[in-house]
């Protein structure tokens, strides 16, 4: 499969609000029992969508805590768990505001999530520390078309886990998926900054979504171009998206810099290790702005001491070094 990226010098960027999906994400949950075939469904499809598999009670509380920290910003009524929009504007970068911090672990951790986890990797699971918490009013935040891969290159042997917390019907404004895409490489073009996915190049028809309920847990293969749809209810979209990684084998860590150069990058992980990676041209570094790429011979200065980073690494290679958004 190629995986280079496209150069379009010329080419108009696809427009997301003129994506109209006429596609039905199908439900994956009768390839439960059977691994092999659920990775094919995603190999092929290029998602995993499962209807109500998260334990209630922790959703519920996931739930609750995400919109007592928009009831604090004025988002919605303190106690309304529909979510109904007050007219308030939400603030710039609220999805990765610390008020938030642990709901996605606690999430991850409970038992019964932690077990359907395993069954989806096929072994032991563990949160990789990259987490966006979305409360979206109408009329807010549209995430263009992207391929997860082409952002976080290197990330082996885990999952996306996309989690609506409470209803998120097509109106609301969640996730539309290009179906069987994601055998094409990257779509991204790299002739632009910061690079989007140019016009034409997603067949019109390839476009799915369905209606969210909580419980659900969607996940995309790194090569699927994916976006969300607009918020034309009057509820706010209450949703998170993390990843969870293989614990024996983890491959992303969060970690503080201890020294940034040009060819290596030490680091001190959240249990106080010491760590040292090699950086060279194929590390993709985005240190400062989440989407755009920077040189290895300019990042140093947006790299200090005590700046906490996320690493992907195999080996002793650092493969990417992103912007932190551990929560
Ligand atoms: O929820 C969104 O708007 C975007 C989520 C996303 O792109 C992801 O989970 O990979
Ligand atoms: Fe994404």
């Amino acid at each position: 499969m190629a995986s280079q990226a496209l150069f379009m010098p010329d080419a108009p960027d696809a427009d997301v609000l003129a994506v109209r999906p006429t596609q039905e994400l199908q439900s994956c949950n009768h390839l439960l029992e059977d691994h092999a075939a659920l990775m094919r469904f995603h190999d092929e499809e290029g998602y995993i969508l499962l209807r109500g598999v998260l334990d209630p009670v922790s959703v519920l509380e996931a739930r609750d805590a995400m919109l007592a920290v928009a009831a604090r910003h004025g988002l919605v009524a303190p106690g309304d768990a529909s979510a109904t929009w007050t007219g308030m504007a939400a603030p710039a970068g609220m999805e990765e505001s610390p008020e938030f911090s642990g709901i996605a672990r606690k999430l991850v951790a409970n038992p019964a999530n932690a077990a359907l986890f395993h069954t989806v990797l096929g072994e032991p699971a563990a949160l990789l520390p990259i987490v966006q918490y979305r409360v979206y009013p109408p009329g807010g935040s549209i995430t263009g078309i992207h391929q997860d891969g082409f952002f976080s290159p290197g990330i082996v042997n885990y999952r996306p886990v996309w989690t609506p917390l409470t209803p998120c019907e097509r109106e609301v404004g969640g996730l539309m998926v290009a179906v069987r895409q994601c055998n094409r490489g990257y779509l991204h073009n790299v002739a632009k900054t910061p690079s989007p996915v140019p016009a034409g190049v997603i067949p019109d028809d390839a476009w799915a979504t369905t209606d969210y309920f909580p419980g659900d847990v969607l996940m995309i293969n790194p090569y699927t171009p994916h976006a969300s749809m607009p918020n034309t209810s009057k509820r706010c979209r209450v949703t998170l998206d993390t990843r969870v990684q293989s614990a024996t084998d983890p491959r992303v860590l969060l970690a503080e810099i201890i020294e940034a150069r040009e060819d290596e990058i030490r680091v001190r992980t959240s249990d106080g290790v010491e760590r040292c990676f090699r950086v060279d041209d194929d590390t993709f570094i985005r240190v400062d702005h989440p989407g755009v790429r920077q040189k290895r011979n300019e990042y140093v200065p947006t790299a200090p001491v005590g700046k906490r980073i996320v690493v992907v690494f195999d080996g002793d290679h650092a493969v990417t070094l992103r912007r932190s958004s551990e929560n």
